[in-house]
């Protein structure tokens, strides 16, 4: 593998996404390998859990990236390669735990959000910034951060790019611990293994039950979700949005 490692710890896998050098952001390679990851733990009986992480410090993972975003084809087919991926980690029949380690913005916090839990340590912050470049988050985060925290929450974090706190995260629902660093990944892991006492027919219907029931609309919302991303990604503002993070300067929108 070239931007993921996995470990696992009797029956816990861990998936860690490995391009610190770019605060772990996603590309297509990176989308790929987990998903081929996910692939073979799906079947071994041996693989009972899976947690996903970032590697270093700093981040978890900063969101698709910015850099692949050549043309609307790309950037789009990064967004149905993403947007994939999340639904499939939403729906996977084994328990999925994100370890936020680090900064988890845009596509980064919407991997998360399409676990079953998220912990974070101590000292990290999460958001979806995406309007600060021009676009929408376009891989679930609309629809899973409302139902999350709360649709006046999620509105103000989205339309003002806001990042939170760790503490803040955990105020509003969006993670359910935070722990000092060092003990991020034994969290995560007793978490897991607690879950995996239990009754495997009973977590398996009821992570679906409690999350299909509770997401209900959310296909609707996905649906138009895309829609709207789809016109987003043939803007003008689109292209400033990226070439402005990569010149590190603000962006000029001219709403078209
Ligand atoms: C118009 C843009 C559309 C974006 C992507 C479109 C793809 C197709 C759609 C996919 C589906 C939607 C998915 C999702 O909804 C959309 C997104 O995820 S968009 C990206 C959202 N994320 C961000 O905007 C975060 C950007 N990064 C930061 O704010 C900061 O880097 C940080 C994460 C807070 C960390 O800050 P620092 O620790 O200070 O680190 P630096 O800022 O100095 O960064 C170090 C180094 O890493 C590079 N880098 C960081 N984030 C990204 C990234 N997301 N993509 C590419 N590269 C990234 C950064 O440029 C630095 O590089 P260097 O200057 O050292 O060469």
């Amino acid at each position: 593998m070239e931007t993921i490692t996995t470990s696992l710890d009797g029956a816990v896998g861990t998936i860690t996404v490995n391009r610190p050098e770019v605060r772990n952001a996603l590309s297509k390679t990176v989308l790929g390998e987990i998903g081929a990851v996910l692939d073979a733990w799906e079947d071994d009986a041996s693989v009972g859990a899976v947690v996903f992480t970032g590697a270093g410090e700093k981040a978890f993972v900063a969101g698709a990236d910015i850099t692949q975003l050549a043309g609307y084809d790309l950037a789009y087919g990064l967004a149905a390669h993403m947007q994939k991926l999340y639904d499939r980690i939403e729906d996977y029949p084994k328990p999925t735990i994100a370890a936020l380690n680090g900064v988890a913005m845009g596509g980064g916090l919407e991997l998360a959000m399409s676990c079953d839990i998220r912990v974070a340590a101590v000292g990290t912050k999460m958001g979806l910034p995406e309007a600060t470049l021009g676009v929408l988050p376009g891989a679930g985060g609309t629809q899973r951060l409302t139902r999350l925290v709360g649709t006046g929450r999620a509105v103000e974090m989205i339309l003002t790019s806001r990042v939170l706190t760790a503490g803040e995260a955990e105020r509003y629902g969006l993670v359910t611990a935070v722990v000092p660093r060092e003990d991020l990944g034994a969290t995560a892991a007793a978490t897991a293994a607690t879950i995996l006492s239990k009754g495997p027919l009973a977590v398996r219907l009821g992570k679906l039950v409690i999350r299909q029931g509770a997401d209900a609309d959310q296909k609707t919302g996905l649906l138009l979700e895309r829609l709207a991303q789809t016109l987003l990604y043939t803007t003008e503002d689109k292209a400033e949005g990226a070439a402005a993070f990569l010149a590190k300067r603000p962006a000029e929108f001219a709403g078209r």
